[in-house]
């Protein structure tokens, strides 16, 4: 039963601190609440509770409280108006905030023209930001009645710092520009990793943002060429940080690079020219070499590319649109045709893998179509001169490749695509068409390799003879140490990581991150969602 007390609701508050009001008030709420109480029990036992001495003095001390606190007034109190404010009384504001344990979210600089100290920037989402009151621009005249025309920036930030409670401005307001509330919001992924404290270009450590590769950023503001404004996407803190801008980023990235990119690191010493694995994926035929191509397409870095941000939005796959390409990369031995496999036969209609190219001779138990498309020699140097492979290379005086069409051919039956290619690649695939989605599988650690791979077989890439052996404790130095250099090189387009440890967890990781991948919305390029 829901009630309350009627005639107190609305009433001035001081009128219900009366103790035989209220005692009165109680004793005939039960008579009030007779037509709701059917059985004469009830009534006696609301008549004793209403009658009760400690709940009367409850409501008694409850009601004062309330009196006590609507009658406080929390506005701030603001000083006097000063009475030295002349010549230029009509654009000076005095400003008053209370300043808790948050910073102010604003910086200060000297102008270098005029020498007066302005407000250089307001954090979006800090105090204040949100006291509308402080604008970029805004000439700072004194702090707390000290003036500060003659104080460095530094200075003034330790007054600012020492002071406690409400903190008095005086400025002269700048001209406001409201070009940058104009400016659209937008998402970035961030493809590098930041940390403030270790920046030493930062002008404030404390206001930056950290953020690791593959966060999702709001960028607030793109005002300073130099630093943006950026805030975690969904995090319940509205205060925005400086992050590096693009522009700097990569100039800064540029003078870095002779050191890191000069010599790019090889992603794998032995089997680095191999291109092999979504040729590997539907045909019956074993012996094939993974080992055995030469891949035509730069193994290098792409030097022309720094990745620094992607402007990116959310894309949810309409319930009967095409699926997006699955990618999988990773060193060889580690699993992927493993994991490709488990999710075949988890569900043979609904993933597909793509059918190879070759121009080698059909062998008599073989099928068009089936283990390859066996294609001439010239069709398929015209094929490579229209940029229609995925990837393609060379094996004993034969071509091999992964067409596009073949991957458009299992899309196109509605199926999800699980095609696995070297990481430089990715890049190629990166389209709207396609809207890849990119897994990287690594291995677990060199003890755990050395125990969950006890009776696995690899191929070894070392010799011709194709024989499928023991891995070896090289094979795992190697798998681990090219599963670094890949996720250093082409981390940043990777949007899953399964670490390959126990073989029914990592497929289940997998297959749940592709089950998400069908409903729900993930982040992908802008430009994936212009058609
Ligand atoms: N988590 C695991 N635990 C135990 N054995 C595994 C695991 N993952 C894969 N293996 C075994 O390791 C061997 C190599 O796996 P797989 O052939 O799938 O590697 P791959 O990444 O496709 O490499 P490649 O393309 O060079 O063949 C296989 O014998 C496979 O059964």
């Amino acid at each position: 039963m829901l009630f309350r007390f009627p005639c107190l609701a609305g009433e001035p508050p001081n009128c219900v601190s009366t103790p035989p009001g209220l005692f009165e008030l109680l004793a005939t709420l039960p008579s009030q609440l007779k037509p709701h109480v059917d059985s004469q029990a009830d009534c006696a036992f609301l008549q004793d509770m209403f009658g009760e001495k400690s709940l009367q003095a409850l409501v008694k001390s409850l009601l004062s409280v309330h009196d006590t606190v609507a009658q406080k007034s929390y506005d701030p109190q603001l000083p006097p108006m000063p009475d030295d404010i002349d010549e230029d009384e009509d654009s000076v504001k005095i400003i008053r905030l209370v300043k808790n344990k948050e910073p102010l979210g604003a910086t200060i600089k000297r102008d270098e023209c005029t020498g007066a100290i302005v407000v250089a920037r307001i954090m979006r989402g800090g105090a204040a930001d949100r006291s509308g009151l402080i604008h970029v621009g805004d000439e700072l005249k004194e702090v707390n009645g000290i003036p500060v025309d003659d104080k460095k920036p530094e200075e003034i930030i330790h007054i600012l710092a020492q002071s406690q409670g409400a903190i008095t401005f005086k400025i002269i307001p700048g001209i406001k520009e409201d070009a940058q509330d104009r400016q659209p919001k937008m998402f970035v992924k961030s493809l590098f990793d930041f940390d403030p404290s270790e920046d030493k270009a930062i002008p404030c450590k404390e206001a930056g943002l950290a953020f690791k590769k593959g966060d999702v950023l709001q960028i607030m503001s793109q005002d300073d060429a130099t630093w943006w404004q950026a805030r975690h996407e969904g995090d319940a803190n509205p205060r925005a940080g400086l992050i590096p801008s693009k522009q700097f980023q990569e100039r800064r990235f540029a003078l870095r690079r002779p050191g890191v990119l000069a010599q790019p690191q090889k992603v794998s010493n032995r089997r680095s020219s191999s291109l092999r694995r979504s040729f590997r994926l539907s045909r019956k035929d074993r012996k094939t070499n993974k080992s055995m191509y030469e891949c035509k397409k730069s193994d290098q870095y792409d030097t022309a590319d720094v990745p620094t941000y992607e402007e990116v939005t959310t894309y949810c796959r309409p319930p009967s649109g095409q699926h997006r390409l699955v990618v999988l990369v990773g060193p060889t031995g580690v699993g992927l045709n493993e994991l490709k496999r488990k999710l075949l036969i988890s569900d043979p209609q609904h993933f597909g893998v793509t059918v190879p190219h070759t121009t080698r001779v059909k062998r008599s138990q073989e099928s068009e179509g089936v283990e390859y498309h066996f294609i001439s020699k010239h069709l398929f140097e015209t094929d490579v001169q229209n940029n229609k492979f995925v990837e393609h290379g060379e094996y004993r005086g034969n071509y091999y490749g992964t067409s596009l069409d073949s991957v458009r051919s299992v899309l196109s039956k509605n199926k999800v695509c699980l095609l696995d290619v070297q990481p430089h690649t990715i890049k190629h695939l990166r389209t709207a068409e396609f809207k890849p989605y990119v897994v990287f599988v690594k291995p677990p650690t060199i003890e755990r390799l050395r125990e969950t791979r006890r009776d696995a077989k690899v191929i070894s890439g070392k010799d011709d003879k194709c024989l499928a052996k023991p891995f070896s404790e090289e094979d795992f130095l190697e798998m681990i140490n090219t599963s670094r250099v890949m996720e250093a090189q082409y981390g940043y387009l990777f949007d899953k990581v399964i670490v390959n440890d126990d073989l029914t967890s990592a497929f289940s990781d997998l297959n749940g991150a592709l089950k998400k991948l069908e409903t729900e919305t993930h982040w992908v390029p802008v430009s994936w969602t212009h058609s």
